[in-house]
């Protein structure tokens, strides 16, 4: 029936899960037992970073789940103030033993700052940490055609992922397709538009009756069917099964085509535009 594949090959050889965990805001023992939870489920690709402070929630609740560590793409991200080549070290170092860890699979710069300027020093850090073996992947977040441009003309290192605000408000039809044309896989934050989600609006509805799914099931498979990777979070394990429960219904194009028309231009969800958001 699913025409969407259940993982992705990356530029680098490695594969990524087509659908992931996002842990923004999970703390403490609701952190640990959601992301258990999650596992259990069948998600194996769990997103966190330094700035949700959690990496060792997360850690725990990846020994807890007694699944082996190779099945698991753990993604963690660079903090803005740890841009410094040196910083950028000692941070990946610390969320290393944050997490328990002695590799993270696929590790982001979370975002380029470009008051603070960095981004490329902090680029070549996870390259050359990458080379060593602690990081298994280099990406980034937030990033615009420009900050790509340059990290890649720097190193000659391509991220292998760009995690970007990506939702029915706010598709991304642009940078959709840098990513397509440089061969960047596109994971998509905030999937299902968080507390804005576009549930009852005409298209979403529409395409929920018609194949006897949930709204939020039809945001995710538009997410797979336009090629990208959500990580939708949820303190649920009902709806962490629902967000996972994807492959049994396929949508037309005309129905991927209605959803993504109800993007608008100040779609996004705060003032999160790369270009001037700071966050440190
Ligand atoms: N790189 C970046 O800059 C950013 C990355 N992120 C990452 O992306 C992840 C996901 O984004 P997030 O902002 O959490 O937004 P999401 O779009 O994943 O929405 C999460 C919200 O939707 C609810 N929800 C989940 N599933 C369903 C469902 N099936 N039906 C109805 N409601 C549902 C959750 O509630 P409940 O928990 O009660 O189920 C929660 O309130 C984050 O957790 C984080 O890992 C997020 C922001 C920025
Ligand atoms: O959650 C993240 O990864 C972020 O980058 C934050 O910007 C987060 O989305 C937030 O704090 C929104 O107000």
């Amino acid at each position: 029936m699913s025409t969407a594949p259940t993982e992705h090959r990356l530029l680098d050889g490695t594969t990524l899960p087509a659908i992931g965990f996002g842990t923004y805001p999970l703390q403490g023992e609701e952190c640990v037992a959601a992301v258990q939870s999650a596992i259990e489920a069948g998600y194996r690709l769990i997103d966190t970073a330094v700035n949700y402070g959690n990496e060792r929630e997360v850690g725990e609740a990846i020994r807890r789940s007694g699944v082996p560590r190779e099945e698991l793409v753990v993604t963690s991200k660079l903090p803005g103030r740890a841009h410094a080549y040196d910083d950028a070290v000692a941070s990946v170092r610390g969320s290393l033993d944050a997490l328990g860890l002695d590799r993270i699979d696929l590790h982001l710069i979370h975002w380029p700052n470009p008051r603070v300027g960095l981004y490329v020093e902090a680029y070549r850090a996870l390259v050359d940490l990458r080379a060593e073996g602690l990081v298994g992947s280099v990406g980034v977040s937030n990033f615009t055609e420009e900050h790509l441009t340059r990290v890649v003309e720097a190193t000659g290192v391509t991220p292998v992922v760009n995690q970007v605000e990506l939702h029915p408000w706010f598709p991304q039809v642009e940078m959709r397709a840098v990513h397509d044309r440089l061969g960047i896989r596109t994971e998509s934050w905030s999937p299902l538009g968080k507390r804005q989600a576009p549930f009852t609006e005409a298209p979403v509805v529409a395409a929920a009756e018609r194949h006897g799914v949930t709204p939020g099931q039809v945001v995710l498979r538009w997410q797979l069917q336009l090629g990208n990777v959500p990580i939708p979070k949820s303190a649920t394990p009902e709806r962490q099964r629902q967000n996972l429960d994807l492959f049994g219904f396929e949508l037309s194009e005309a129905e991927v085509a209605a959803i993504t028309g109800l993007g608008r231009a100040d779609g996004r969800l705060f003032d999160g535009d790369p270009e001037t958001h700071e966050e440190m």
